[in-house]
């Protein structure tokens, strides 16, 4: 009965510790990605000229790729998924035939991080090497 108490009162512990350390954790890790306003400025320099917009309505950026059909455009995007799992950072996209549409953003932060540079410099690669 001792041992079915005790143990229960560290579940509860264990799980509020949890609970507590969730938040700090994702906050650890959007903070960890956050941009400086210098990083902020040179990166879109560089995006923009690769081809990518910042998007009017958002924080985010936006580029259509274009490629000769549909399974050059669906190769891409099996290699940009494929990325996308790895990092679990996904892009918003839109595909019509052999066009690829691509907003990135961090819902989580709620706004470009470095995550979003990251995955799009792979995307840049990947529609590179098709
Ligand atoms: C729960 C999960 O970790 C989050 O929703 C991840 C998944 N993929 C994501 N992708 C993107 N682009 N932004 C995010 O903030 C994000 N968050």
């Amino acid at each position: 009965m001792a041992a079915a108490l005790w143990a229960r009162g560290t579940t509860r512990g264990l799980l509020a510790a949890l609970r507590h350390r969730g938040p700090r954790l994702a906050a650890m890790s959007a903070d960890a990605h956050q941009l400086t306003a210098e990083e902020r400025k040179q990166i879109i320099l560089d995006l923009t000229g690769a081809g990518w917009s910042v998007s009017s309505d958002r924080d985010a950026i936006y580029k259509e790729f274009s490629f000769k059909n549909f399974n050059q455009a669906f190769g891409f995007m099996s290699r940009v998924a494929l990325q996308a799992e790895k990092m679990n950072h996904h892009p918003e996209w839109f595909n019509v035939y052999n066009k690829v549409q691509i907003t990135l953003t961090s819902h989580d932060y709620g706004g470009l991080t470095k995550k979003d540079v990251k995955l799009a410099k792979f995307i840049e690669k990947a529609a590179a090497s098709v």
